[in-house]
């Protein structure tokens, strides 16, 4: 006992109380006071009390153990200012916890598990919560809301600093005024009238698919495919073209490099601390998540040595079209943030909702009937052509599908996520407290399954659901509250890409469907489907198992 009690062990454990004191209530970010903080008190107990320095290793010990231990009880005790969140004491004690959950991609089971036990509301880190509850999304990301969590700081390097994401993080002293300015530009780049004259870039590749997927000899990854074209659609819109996916299927292996960073992105999301000190070890200059800005550093160059004369998303994001010379430009820096930005939120994104659409539909043999008879419907009933998106755009089951799928399957799984700055003070919302600090995720695939907002049978893809009448046709009361239904997010932050995604995603596979049988090369559905799950990896991008398929194109006669 006396020698836990010895003079240099006291003084030790109060160094660590007090260390942990210093970070809660300072917050400091810079490694180099970390290693200040961690050694120079066992050395400062060493010196005051006299003790030889051989002493130093085991007061350091004693200092460290003493912080971890006080940092522990405080996360998991009463006094913590998130306590009256529920929540599982593995996840309140670190953020590691979560971050493994982000790294295996099993996050969304996972949380979806945690919802289903502790309620609307869960404690998922030391300052992390997971909010599924649509009103409370709603009122935290609408237009008085809150700006997204310090995690996007994660993003923040000296290469890319601000982009429209991260413009719109807690950390920035007024977030929602820069990122009011970012968004202005790219709301430009979205207008319906620029939505429409993207179709000169987009129909030659929905072309291109349709022909190359039908070219491959056996069973093709359709989700791959899927990835291709809606990659080299970014390159055009935000470079004027020069990606080539579609014809050298990934030469430069881009998409693997986007797969080997995801998990580690989105795993940094939660440890945003950790980045800058990962960023200068040795060999941080390889890292996949590197190679993939310098690529795109490279399309931003000949992108601008074009000039202004191509009306891209690009021209806008860059400020070229602003004509007044004494106006400031976007600096480099955030014109290539943001352009990375849009370039994986708008492929990945697309790409995930189109293959699991797919999927659904592969698994409903009598749905995607339903869907050909519609398309067949209107292309030898009216004569539509099928690169007519505005009428695509009024087709009930067509939309249904695709809805359907956001609903059951959100490309952006589990989180959609928002902080409360640090001096900001706290928020009341639905009759919880969140102490400024709290950052929060509203995860879609949950709020989507809620039957609160989907009923009955939330977990299933059942399209029918969107339509006109619906209540008629389910043997249980019907519910459908699309408050409940985000996967574009809500608010001033939400996807500005939206609008060109369902034109998108219409136009594949109203086209699919017409020009193709389409058959799992699985034939037991059960096998198929377990494989298909097992697959989706949820690392903020949702990453996706082979979609192995046969196309058999169909023939005039059965068109
Ligand atoms: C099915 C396809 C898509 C889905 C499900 C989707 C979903 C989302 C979500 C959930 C957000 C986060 C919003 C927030 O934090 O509140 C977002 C933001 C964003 N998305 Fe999309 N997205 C899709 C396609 C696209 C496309 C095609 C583009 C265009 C290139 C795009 C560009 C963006 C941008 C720039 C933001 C940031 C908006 C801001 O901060 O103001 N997305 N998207």
């Amino acid at each position: 006992m006396d020698k836990y009690l010895s003079p240099e062990s006291t003084a030790a454990i109060a160094g660590g109380v007090l260390t942990h004191f210093i970070f809660n209530r300072f917050e400091p970010h810079r490694p180099l006071i970390w290693l200040f903080l961690f050694f120079v008190p066992p050395f400062a107990v060493a010196y005051g009390l006299h003790l030889p320095y051989t002493s130093v290793p085991l007061l350091a010990l004693k200092h460290l153990t003493a912080l971890t231990l006080s940092v522990v009880l405080y996360r998991i005790s009463p006094l913590h200012p998130l306590a009256h969140i529920p929540g599982p004491i593995s996840l309140k004690i670190s953020n590691f916890a979560i971050a493994y959950h982000s790294v295996r991609g099993k996050r969304n089971v996972y949380m979806e598990k945690l919802h289903r036990r502790y309620g609307k509301i869960v404690r998922m880190g030391s300052d992390q919560i997971s909010f599924a509850d649509a009103e409370a999304a709603k009122i935290l990301m609408g237009n008085k809301g809150l700006p997204r969590a310090v995690g996007y700081a994660t993003a923040e390097t000296l290469d890319t600093p601000g982009s429209i994401m991260t413009s719109y993080a807690a950390f920035y002293p007024n977030p929602t005024k820069v990122h009011a300015e970012r968004r202005a530009r790219w709301a430009l780049a979205f207008t319906s009238k620029a939505i429409r004259e993207t179709d000169q870039f987009l129909l030659p590749r929905i072309a291109s698919l349709m022909t190359k997927i039908g070219e491959q000899k056996g069973p093709i990854d359709l989700g791959r495919w899927f990835g291709y074209f809606t990659f080299d659609f970014m390159g055009d819109l935000f470079f004027d073209g020069g990606f080539d996916m579609l014809n050298d299927q990934d030469a430069d292996g881009l998409w693997k490099i986007i797969e080997d960073f995801a998990p580690a992105i989105a795993s940094l999301f939660y440890l945003p601390w950790l980045t800058p000190i990962l960023l200068a070890l040795p060999g941080a200059k390889d890292a996949p998540v590197q190679k993939f800005f310098d690529f795109s550093i490279k399309c931003v160059d000949k992108r601008l040595a074009k000039g202004n004369k191509i009306q891209d998303v690009t021209y806008y994001i860059a400020g070229q079209h602003i004509e007044d010379e004494d106006k400031p430009k976007p600096p480099r820096n955030v014109i290539d943030s943001d352009v990375q930005t849009g370039i994986v939120g708008g492929s990945d994104t697309t790409a995930s909702a189109l293959s699991n659409t797919v999927f659904c539909l592969l698994m409903n043999e009598d749905k995607l009937k339903k869907l050909r008879k519609e398309i067949d419907g209107i292309y030898h009933g009216e004569g539509v052509d099928l690169n007519d998106s505005a009428r695509l755009a009024e087709l009930p089951y067509l939309n249904a599908c695709i809805n359907e799928t956001l609903r059951v399957f959100p490309p952006v799984q589990t989180r959609i996520s928002r902080g409360v700055p640090r001096g900001y003070g706290g928020v009341h919302v639905g009759g919880v407290y969140l102490p400024e600090n709290t950052s929060m995720d509203f995860p879609p695939r949950v709020i989507h399954r809620d039957p609160e907002y989907f009923s009955p049978y939330p977990d299933s893809w059942i399209p029918e659901r969107w339509l006109a009448n619906a209540d008629s046709t389910f043997d249980q009361p019907f519910v459908h509250n699309l408050e409940g239904f985000m996967p574009f997010s809500v608010g001033p932050a939400n996807c500005v890409g939206r609008n060109l995604a369902m034109r998108e995603m219409r136009l594949v596979l109203a086209q699919l469907v017409y020009k193709y049988d389409v058959k799992p090369e699985q034939p037991d559905l059960k096998v198929f489907e377990k494989e298909w799950l097992d697959g989706l990896e949820d690392h903020q991008i949702l990453l996706k198992g082979p979609l192995k398929v046969i196309l058999t194109p169909r023939s005039a006669a059965s068109n």
